[in-house]
């Protein structure tokens, strides 16, 4: 194989003079690395840069987190080279590749010449290394070890959240429960009532806490209710505070509460709230209110697949999805969910826009992907619900009849009231924001997020205006990504290619008027969606890179009203899921 056609593919070098290419290639060695070797080590010299001719690597930062992979084409090596530093990752080879290696001096002093070339590795440096920082965020979420467990109220029982805990923790790693009993046993009877502060007692305390801690990946300590000197020392440990509380049982003014809601502000405290099956759960905000928390989390009792997505969230191994927008290619999304499924990939959050707000809040609700296609062919196959057409003064459609639709699927649940977190994205149209809508009644969010200017009407919402979230965010990864709750999937159904005038030279004003080659003719609808979505796709690429796998469905050419297609639709990104899940089961699994 020959550098100089690789060099002539490459995105980092489009547009260079054809003698720039053979200079260039001209200082090229080849160099191939089986599956599973490795390149160079974080830490190394940086005396080389390496252009991926064949093959697959992955670059894994000192932490151990996988920072990303480096596909065919794409360079490696390129931040130490530039930066002057030694490498900040290591790269192994995933299978079989062959590179081009070019010494450091010779690609420093091709880009001097080459400003265009500069710019381009400039661009990949950036982004990776805004992808890194997302997984030092990761990380850290991942470096929470230590947990305490308490009981808002006396009627509940903390030990046993603190075992469940301890056991799905225990499974994957090394994880100790921490009770007063323990500590007694240890350090003699009363050393767990100690008080905090009190000299050489406390510090035998603290060295035989520092010792177990560095025995074990995950220290669970039982606070119980929070009353006792043990309580308040399990608390001060722990880098995160779980408070186990009744979903339906309004928070009572306490002394605890108070300190756990003043505690927020230097450890995180999440609620956790036991909800039976099938119960509602009236007073979660009213709990995340009173304790300041980061988060909710809904436990049934005796479930153990709660407890596990519970620690997988808490510890950065929860599996976020991201379901973007897209109208009728968004049924690409079902697909995704059923190759989930299929694999025993269970998704622990879910969020998206538009059609992949629809799509997410279905999932969220618990209805498994046969239900889901069931219900999106009743929503938008068997009836038309975009045919409120009104005189088109502020919209095509009045947007009633999908509305009165989304309240029959989603009732009036509230978004915090779902099991799994959710949430979607609409665009402020007034002031030219995205609003996350986390909390709040599904259905209405959901249709807000739907509601394509042009199309249907804005909605109206404390003095401002709010549309379809696909104007400013079509693949909301970034939001998930603040979450740092583990791994993120991204469905992207953006419209490029779905509008188009092929066979047409042009310019030729009337084309569109007239029904293409194929018989097809370009709608309003579409039109309008894709302009107002134009710029937020621009940022396409950008949440990409929030991804740990990204999934760009091949749903281009298919048009965004096509609500016919459904099954086709639904199979294409069945069949792109089932190709790409296994890149990243391992990682979920592990
Ligand atoms: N997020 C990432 N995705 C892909 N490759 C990366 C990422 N971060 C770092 N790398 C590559 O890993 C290399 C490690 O050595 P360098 O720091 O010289 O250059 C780095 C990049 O080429």
């Amino acid at each position: 194989m020959e550098a100089r056609s690789t060099l002539a593919e490459c995105e980092l070098f489009l547009g260079l003079e054809p003698a720039a290419l053979d200079t260039l290639a001209a200082c090229a060695k080849a160099v191939t690395v089986r599956g599973g070797e490795t390149l160079f080590s974080a830490g190394d010299d940086s005396d080389a840069l390496y252009i991926v001719a064949t093959g697959r690597l992955r670059a894994v930062l000192p932490s151990g987190e996988v920072a990303g992979d480096i596909a065919r084409l794409e360079p490696i090596g390129e931040i130490g080279v530039l930066s002057g530093e030694v490498r900040g990752a290591s790269v192994h080879a995933l299978r079989d590749s062959l590179l081009w290696r070019f010494s450091s001096e010779a690609f420093y002093a091709f880009v001097l010449d080459h400003p265009a070339a500069l710019v381009a590795v400039a661009r990949v440096i950036v982004a990776r290394l805004r992808q890194n920082s997302r997984s030092a965020l990761l990380a850290k979420a991942r470096r929470t070890r230590t947990f305490a467990v308490v009981a808002a109220t006396p009627d509940l029982d903390a030990s046993a959240l603190a075992r469940s805990c301890q056991a799905a923790l225990g499974q994957r790693s090394r994880c100790l429960l921490i009770d007063a009993a323990r500590v007694d046993a240890a350090l003699g009877a009363g050393a767990s009532g100690l008080p905090p502060g009190q000299g050489a007692e406390e510090g035998r305390l603290m060295a035989w806490l520092n010792a177990v801690e560095a025995e074990h990946d995950y220290l669970v300590f039982d606070a119980g209710h929070g009353d006792a000197a043990w309580s308040l020392r399990a608390l001060r440990q722990a880098d995160r505070v779980l408070v186990l509380a009744d979903a339906n049982a309004q928070p009572a003014p306490s002394r605890m509460l108070e300190a756990l809601a003043r505690a927020s502000v230097r450890t995180p405290v999440d609620c956790v709230l036991l909800r039976p099956a099938g119960a509602a759960a009236i007073a979660t905000s009213a709990w995340c209110q009173a304790l300041h928390a980061s988060g909710h989390y809904y436990l049934r009792p005796g479930v153990e697949a709660d407890v596990h997505a519970l620690v997988r969230q808490l510890t950065g191994r929860g599996l976020g999805l991201v379901l973007g927008g897209g109208g009728a290619r968004g049924f690409a999304h079902i697909g995704l969910l059923r190759a989930l499924s299929e694999l025993q990939l269970p998704a622990d959050l879910i969020g998206g826009t538009s059609m992949g707000a629809f799509v997410s809040a279905l999932h969220a609700c618990g209805h498994d992907h046969a239900t889901i296609l069931q219900i999106t062919r009743d929503t938008f196959v068997s009836r038309n619900l975009l045919n409120d057409y009104m005189l088109p003064r502020v919209a095509l459609i009045g947007g009633r009849k999908l509305r009165k639709r989304l309240l029959e699927v989603f009732g009036d649940v509230q978004i915090e009231q779902l099991r799994m977190p959710y949430y979607c994205v609409s665009t402020n149209l007034t002031r030219g924001t995205a609003v996350v809508h986390d909390r709040g009644p599904l259905a209405a969010w959901v249709g807000t997020s739907m509601c394509i200017p042009g199309v249907a009407p804005p909605v109206a919402w404390r003095g401002d205006l709010l549309a379809d979230g696909a104007v400013v965010n079509s693949l909301p990864t970034d939001v998930m990504q603040n979450l740092a709750r583990g791994p993120i999937i991204a469905s992207d159904v953006s419209t490029e290619g779905s509008i188009a005038a092929p066979g047409v030279e042009g310019p030729d004003f009337e084309a569109v008027l007239r029904a293409g080659a194929d018989g097809r003719r370009v709608g309003l609808l579409d039109i309008l969606f894709r302009t107002s979505t134009l710029t937020s796709e621009s940022g396409v690429r950008r949440r990409a890179e929030c991804a740990d796998l990204y999934l760009r469905m091949p749903v281009g050419g298919i048009q965004t009203f096509d609500w016919k297609s459904l099954d086709a639709i639904v199979e294409k990104g069945y069949r792109h899921a089932m190709a790409r899940l296994p890149e990243i089961a391992e990682q979920l699994r592990g």
